[in-house]
């Protein structure tokens, strides 16, 4: 369970996301959605432990978020941040090395479903090839909680749809909680539990997408067009 107790960050005094209290469930996958620079990178580092609120507390499963939450939480940013010189493989056993919930075997079924030769240098792979592997390293791990950063970005919008579906079915839901920010929703909609919409530096959640998609027959990108009209 993450929790967010009157949380604000501001950047040189402007605010990102002010005075959000809300508890984000377990066991789901959560889109953390809006438009370019509201909020949403922000909202992911915070619970990550690479940013500290400017006030208030965020908390994963009642501990108080610092760098070491790394042990639980996985980020996988926007940045590319590995050592080029290493092969595909290469770079799967250093981390492997680094987090003790690394899942090797499940890493290298990921780079068979990927499609990606784990001899090539990382040098050598292509913007979106690097996205999957991004995709490999953060999804390897056994933690409790995955935090993606838009992580179809640079990726074939023809392979999109096969590399969600490959996501879903490499979560283990029982065990993990999934935030993925993107301002690409459509492509994710079909993964999505639960929604985070960031408007005017509040929080705009829905807690049910299908409830959403039965009662009030909206897709989550229609009820974000509502959302961000009025
Ligand atoms: N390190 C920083 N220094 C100053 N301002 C920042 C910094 N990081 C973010 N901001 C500002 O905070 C706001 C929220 O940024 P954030 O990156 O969280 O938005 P985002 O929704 O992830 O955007 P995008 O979709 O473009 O990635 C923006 O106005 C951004 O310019």
């Amino acid at each position: 369970m993450i929790t967010f107790e009157q949380v604000s960050k501001a950047y040189l005094g402007k605010y990102a996301i002010k005075d959000i209290t809300t508890t984000l469930p377990k066991g789901k996958i959560i889109g953390v959605v809006g438009p370019n620079g509201t909020g949403k990178s922000t909202t992911l580092k915070l619970i990550a432990g690479l940013i500290r609120p400017t006030k208030g507390r965020v908390t994963v499963d009642g501990m108080e978020v610092d760098r070491k939450i790394s042990k639980h939480v996985t980020y996988l940013s926007e940045l590319d941040e590995y050592y080029t010189m290493y092969s595909v493989m290469e770079t799967v056993q250093f981390f492997a090395t680094q987090f003790e919930d690394f899942n090797l075997s499940k890493a290298e079924e990921m780079i068979q479903f990927m499609k990606l030769d784990p001899n090539t240098k990382v040098k050598h792979l292509s913007k979106g090839n690097r996205g999957r592997l991004k995709i490999i390293l953060s999804l390897a791990r056994d933690a409790s909680y995955i935090l993606m950063d838009e992580p179809l970005s640079g990726l074939d919008p023809m392979v999109r749809d096969t590399i969600v579906k490959g996501l879903v079915s490499f979560i283990d839901l029982e065990k993990q909680t999934v935030l993925i920010s993107t301002h690409e929703v459509s492509e994710i909609e079909p993964m999505l539990d639960y929604v985070v919409a960031i408007k005017d530096n509040q929080f705009v959640e829905v807690a049910d997408v299908d409830q959403l998609r039965q009662e009030e027959q909206l897709s989550i990108v229609e009820w974000m067009k509502k959302i961000y009209a009025s």
